[in-house]
């Protein structure tokens, strides 16, 4: 039997990539997304790349009857929960819509999935969630913390998950770590898409091969890394999606509960992802080194030791990968809005 999986969020960046790799891994897969950050044309695409119609819910989080019409409507064998608000600079100014959306929603979500039965959950943390460190790579164990009221909501969910966990032996969670996802499905129908001028870099970057933005602004380069900017750990977002599955296959298969990092444990500097993502493009992207941005650190990556040992999971892709499908899917993206 094919087991079912509600996949909150499911029409954003990282759900979408999720549902493929989990439909490619014979999941049934059951999307709900209210579409505050996601196209209204990606149900469609998911049904190109798949080859297989796409159970869509429009609900919010929040609407609590609404997620258990879906519940109702569906036997769910477990969820992934990624519908949350990400934007880590307007958490501090909205921070109660932060708290509303990805506290209030998680708790939504374990009330209804508890009501019906439902007792596996993967949840869709940060790294954001350690405290700042300048000992890596960063295991599991380090020290956590919070810069923002982002960050706060993600830790707090973390330990939402746990505390109702101890209270009742069914409970099985995966909780995964994410460092930078970067990069799009190899079909170049979907990818990350944002609206307004991007905070992070690939985006960034991605928008400047365009021509959407004229120039790279790389922020500081005189930090105590090999070139001076600032080093992350990118990990290709389909490489992200199939640790999800990882995660989830343990949980049906009876695992413990895990808490992993999902990275690939090695970084790379603002400039190595600019000359990767010029090969990619065909062009020497234009840059200008600026300010340092305010609370960067120099460079963050973690130790993906533990997910490979529970899990069986490794990244398998490069940034190479990960900037050759951002170009695919931004240039088809392009063209087809000029078209
Ligand atoms: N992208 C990153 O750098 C990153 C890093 C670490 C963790 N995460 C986490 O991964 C998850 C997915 O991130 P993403 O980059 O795909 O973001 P995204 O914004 O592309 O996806 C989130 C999806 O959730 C939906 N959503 C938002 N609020 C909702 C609500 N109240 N009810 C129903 N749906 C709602 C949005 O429409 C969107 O489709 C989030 O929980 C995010 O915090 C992201
Ligand atoms: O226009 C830009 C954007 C970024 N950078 C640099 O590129 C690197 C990566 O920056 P991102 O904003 O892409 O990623 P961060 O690691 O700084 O932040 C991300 O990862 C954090 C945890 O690691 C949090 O989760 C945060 O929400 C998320 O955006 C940093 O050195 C940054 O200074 C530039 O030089 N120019």
């Amino acid at each position: 039997m094919r087991k079912t999986i509600l996949l909150t969020g499911g029409a954003g960046y990282i759900g979408s990539h999720t549902y493929v790799a989990l439909v490619q891994a014979g999941y049934e897969v059951v999307i709900l997304d209210n579409f505050s950050n996601a196209r209204a044309d990606v149900p469609d695409r998911l049904e190109v790349i798949t080859g297989a119609p796409v159970t869509v819910h429009r609900a919010d989080v929040l609407d609590k009857q609404a997620v258990a019409a879906v519940f109702a409507a569906h036997k769910i064998d477990a969820v992934v929960h990624f519908a949350a608000r990400k934007a880590v600079g307007e958490s501090q100014t909205i921070p109660l819509e932060y708290i509303e959306t990805n506290c209030t929603g998680l708790v939504n979500l374990l009330m209804t999935m508890r009501d019906a039965g439902v007792f596996r959950i993967v949840f869709s943390s940060s790294a954001t969630v350690y405290a700042e460190t300048e000992d890596w790579p960063i295991p599991e164990e380090a020290e956590l913390g919070y810069a923002s009221t982002y960050a706060l909501t993600k830790l707090m969910g973390e330990q939402i998950i746990r505390q109702v966990a101890g209270s009742d032996a069914r409970w099985r969670h995966g909780i995964l770590r994410y460092f930078n996802p970067a990069g799009a499905h190899e079909s170049a129908l979907i990818g990350e898409d944002p609206r307004d001028i991007p905070n992070n870099l690939m985006p960034y970057i991605a928008k400047v091969a365009v021509g959407e933005l004229p120039t790279l602004n790389v922020f500081g380069d005189d930090y105590p890394t090999p070139d001076g900017t600032g080093v992350r750990d990118y990990i290709h977002v389909m490489d992200l999606a199939e640790g999800h599955v990882k995660s989830l296959d343990a949980l049906m298969a009876g695992a413990e509960s895990h808490i992993v990092n999902l990275g690939t444990g090695k970084g790379y500097s603002v400039l190595d992802m600019l000359a990767s993502y010029s090969k990619a493009c065909g062009r020497d992207l234009p840059y200008r080194v600026t300010e340092r941005r305010a609370g960067d650190l120099a460079c963050y990556f973690g130790d993906p030791a533990k997910a490979k040992a529970l899990l069986g999971f490794q990244a398998r892709r490069d940034l190479d990968d990960m900037c050759r499908s951002s170009w695919a899917w931004i240039s088809r993206r392009s063209n087809m809005r000029g078209a």
